[in-house]
């Protein structure tokens, strides 16, 4: 898992020392965002870095699944920070900056749905731009399921658009023939892209931290505007959410899977245009905690000891889901 992060030291980040730098990790559903984010977290040495983790669902997995899950952690209200955008994001960056022991570095995680133009604003148009210093945005790609019409997501080609560096993910899932069409697709949308060719999101730190990549003075003349209209029409938001047609259901239980009915669900039953779930599961015949990740068409369950009291959580996100029908197939799995 480390590979190239080895080389990587405290002392070799350039790290600015006015306003706290900032990182936005963005990237479509299952592109790797989380992972990237503990690969930064493992890697991080001496750097004090806080995390804004924002999730499209009701429960939080993401941040159950992060490494070092210490006080430096600081979670946002669930939702879609670009929706929600000024109070919640502003406030919680106060939050960390507020804090006594000082921290070097923010890190944001957006859901995979996220505009992240709204975001970039926030940063440049508010009294944040005093503050921090808006390093970069980093764009995770899944070279694998990545394919010319975006998933007919305008979010995921508006996250390539704003990527100041592109993080072509799962290469070890693609052909050198599929990772040089993406490559070929990705300078269409965004001429000129920087593009790292990464797995698991392995990269070294100083490629991706402290790089002061953002180019902030573009963004100003738009971040006027925007903070004009948010003066004017408090229900202005981007409507990527309705545009897009993603919906998520969230799945609690204290009751244990039986395993065989699960795995039924998941191969012949669930709905065909669940795209994402997530999910930290109990079975009835096992003493360990399962973590479940499906993304588009691959699943994998990792088993792992239980750190709290053992439950059912689960996230599922598609389009035009029938949630009460997910709902009722994963009830009908329970012991
Ligand atoms: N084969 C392979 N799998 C990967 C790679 N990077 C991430 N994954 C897997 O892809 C799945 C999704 O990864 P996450 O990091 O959770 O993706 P995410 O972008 O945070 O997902 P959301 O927050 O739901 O949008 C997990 O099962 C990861 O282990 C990679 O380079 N290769």
């Amino acid at each position: 898992m480390t590979g190239l992060m080895t080389q990587t030291t405290e002392s070799n980040l350039n790290v600015p020392k006015r306003g706290m730098p900032v990182t936005i990790i963005t990237g479509f559903l299952g592109s790797g965002k989380t992972t990237l984010l503990n690969q930064i977290l493992t890697n991080k040495k001496d750097l004090k870095v806080a995390v804004l983790v924002n999730e499209f669902g009701d429960i939080n997995i993401d941040s159950q699944l992060l490494v070092l899950l210490d006080e430096d952690m600081v979670e946002l209200s669930n939702g879609c920070i670009c929706c929600t955008i000024n109070d919640g994001l502003v406030d919680a960056v106060y939050r960390v900056l507020e804090r006594e022991n000082c921290i070097d570095y923010l890190v944001i995680e957006t859901t995979g749905i996220a505009d992240p133009l709204p975001i970039i604003l926030t940063f440049v148009g508010t009294e944040l731009r005093e503050l921090t210093n808006l390093d970069s945005i980093l764009t995770l790609v899944d070279a694998e399921a990545f394919t010319p019409e975006h998933f007919n997501s305008e979010a995921a080609l508006k996250q390539i658009y704003y990527g100041d560096m592109i993080l072509l993910n799962k290469v070890d899932l693609v052909s050198s023939q599929k990772l040089e069409e993406v490559q070929a697709y990705i300078r269409n949308i965004k001429a000129g892209a920087r593009i790292i060719p990464t797995q698991y999101g392995q990269v070294p730190l100083p490629l991706i931290l402290g790089i002061g990549m953002t180019p902030i003075e573009t963004f100003t003349h738009d971040a006027h505007q925007e903070h004009h209209h948010h003066h004017h029409d408090h229900d202005h938001h981007s409507h990527h959410l309705e545009n897009d047609g993603f919906v998520s259901l969230s799945f609690e239980s204290a009751r244990p899977f039986n395993v065989h009915k699960f795995e039924q669900f998941l191969t012949q039953k669930m709905p065909q245009n669940v795209f994402r779930a997530k999910g930290i599961l109990w079975f009835s015949d096992s003493d360990l905690r399962h973590i479940f990740q499906l993304s588009g068409a691959r699943y994998d369950l990792n088993a792992e000891q239980w750190s709290s009291s053992p439950k059912n959580q689960l996230v599922f996100i598609g389009r035009h889901l029938d949630t009460a029908e997910v709902q009722q197939q994963l009830n009908e799995c329970l012991v």
